[in-house]
């Protein structure tokens, strides 16, 4: 991200933030984000400016109304995909992420459909099945960390709801690749990395392992898309590709191969790693609770009697949903979303020149008193009582660049804890703590989320 702020009288000033060097706030950025954050919002209240080196200044929003404007702008007056710049190299230049205003809007309609709340049903058997396969190998008595579990499931989940793949040599092979070329990114300090190396420049070469590992991957995702095109590979059941392959632009014309592979690798990454945090901190928010695991067990035998969930029944878990969407709120995946000012912007009554990352910081809206009461508190009721609005709860961004996995998500958990809840009893192994720690630009529990098995609850 270039930093184009100057400063002319005529050019509005910032908010305050800290004074410390660029390059500190970079280490602090990546290494203690939350600590930061939580610093600069006492020190500077609800809208402050962090100057990271290499990636320019990024003005934190906490105020909801602000975020409100934000969320409701011009996508031609604020940039997501200019700011998300940086992922070009891997998701390729027509990916969602890395687009904005129209070519952006273009690529977003053709995924809108297929990850749509009533397509979810068609994805329940891989998502139950694929849990049931893991906790089969959960060793009772011993602790393990819940994380590489949780990316396990979620890997496989994707590769099956989004390429259509069914369990098998092929699938494995998928597996192998995506898990080894997912792994370079999850180093705490791969923001510092990301600055400090000119990752565009050496994107396609094979003397970098990620790029190797992303060439083999690709060389396999584009025999796939055009195997599935000739007809030649049935699919093991509802999934995005052949969504994708049916789809046309609103004049009428196909997707190239090229637009195909960067939704699907898109999909691929995103739709793995941030849900498999978002439930390895569901487990570290839920399981030590004895009354919000007790409640869950309790909804789940009053709706399915006693058996295993149902899809039919899901939406009458209603307590498990609220226990999802607190924990998304207690503990952040993504803490803030960034867009770009490409012309002046106002927010919460202050003037942004161009060239400035606004970002709405999920995190600090998330712990605001007046809107969650004892905000460190994990309470799933919040949730009962009250709907919350898009600028007061958004785990997953908001406004046009909403997360399009949101639905999938939301399912995937609940899917997912009512397998697990319905089937064992965990545990935190004694002394557990989990603080929040980078996995690359997620966040995720430092100790991978350490559960122990109880025993497992059989059925009447
Ligand atoms: C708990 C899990 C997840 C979390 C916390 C999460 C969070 C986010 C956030 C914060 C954004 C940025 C939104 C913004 O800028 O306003 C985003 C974007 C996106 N997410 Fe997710 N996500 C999750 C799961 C998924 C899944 C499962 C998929 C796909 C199946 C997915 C696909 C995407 C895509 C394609 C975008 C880019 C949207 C755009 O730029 O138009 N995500 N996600």
């Amino acid at each position: 991200m270039p930093r184009t702020l100057a400063s002319p009288s005529s050019v509005p000033a910032l908010p305050p933030g800290p004074t410390s060097p660029t390059w500190w706030q970079l280490v602090r950025f990546a290494g203690d984000p939350l600590g930061l954050l939580e610093e600069c919002h006492r020190r500077f209240g609800d809208a402050f400016t962090l100057d990271i080196a290499g990636n320019g200044r990024f003005v934190m929003l906490s105020d909801p109304e602000a975020v409100r404007e934000v969320f409701r702008a011009d996508p031609d007056v604020l940039h997501s995909g200019e700011a998300n710049e940086l992922f070009t190299a891997t998701v390729g230049r027509h990916s969602v992420l890395v687009l904005d205003e129209v070519p952006h809007a273009r690529q977003r309609r053709v995924l809108v459909p297929p990850l749509k709340g009533e397509r979810m049903r068609a994805f329940f058997d891989a998502m139950r099945l694929e849990t049931l396969e893991a906790i089969r190998a959960w060793p009772p008595g011993s602790p393990f960390p819940a994380l590489p579990e949780m990316r396990r499931i979620t890997l496989r989940v994707i590769l099956r709801t989004a390429m259509g793949l069914a369990p098998g040599p092929e699938m494995d092979r998928f597996e192998r690749k995506m898990e080894r070329f997912l792994s370079n990114g999850r180093q705490r300090y791969a923001l510092v990395m990301m600055t400090v190396v000119p990752i565009q420049r050496l994107s396609g070469s094979r003397w970098v392992p990620l790029f190797r590992q992303l060439a083999d991957l690709d060389d396999d995702l584009y025999a796939f898309i055009a195997a599935r095109r000739r007809g030649e590979r049935a699919s093991g059941g509802a999934n995005v590709l052949d969504d994708l392959l049916a789809a046309t632009h609103e004049d009428g014309s196909p997707l190239a191969d090229r637009e195909v592979r960067d939704a699907l690798i898109t999909i691929l990454i995103a739709g793995h790693d941030t849900t498999a945090l978002a439930l390895a901190w569901a487990l570290v928010d839920l399981v030590p609770r004895p009354e919000v695991v007790d409640r869950i067990g309790d909804e789940l035998r009053r709706v399915t009697g006693g058996g295993p969930p149902g899809a039919e029944q899901l939406p009458a878990l209603e307590y498990l949903d609220a226990a999802i969407r607190e924990s998304l709120r207690h503990s952040p995946v993504v803490p803030f979303v960034v867009r770009k000012a490409v012309r002046p912007f106002s927010a919460g009554g202050r003037e942004y020149p161009p060239g400035v990352v606004l970002c709405p910081c999920s995190y600090l809206v998330h712990r605001r008193e007046e809107l969650y009461p004892e905000p460190e508190q994990f309470r799933p009721e919040r949730f009962l009582g009250r709907k919350y609005g898009p600028h007061e709860w958004f785990p997953f961004g908001g406004g046009n660049r909403v997360c399009l996995g949101m639905p999938f998500a939301l399912y995937e958990m609940k899917v997912l804890l009512a397998t697990l809840f319905g089937r064992v009893r965990l545990a935190r192994p004694a002394g557990a703590r989990s603080r929040a720690r980078r996995y690359g630009l997620v966040l995720g529990p430092d100790d991978g989320a350490q559960v122990v098995v109880e025993g497992s609850i059989t059925p009447p």
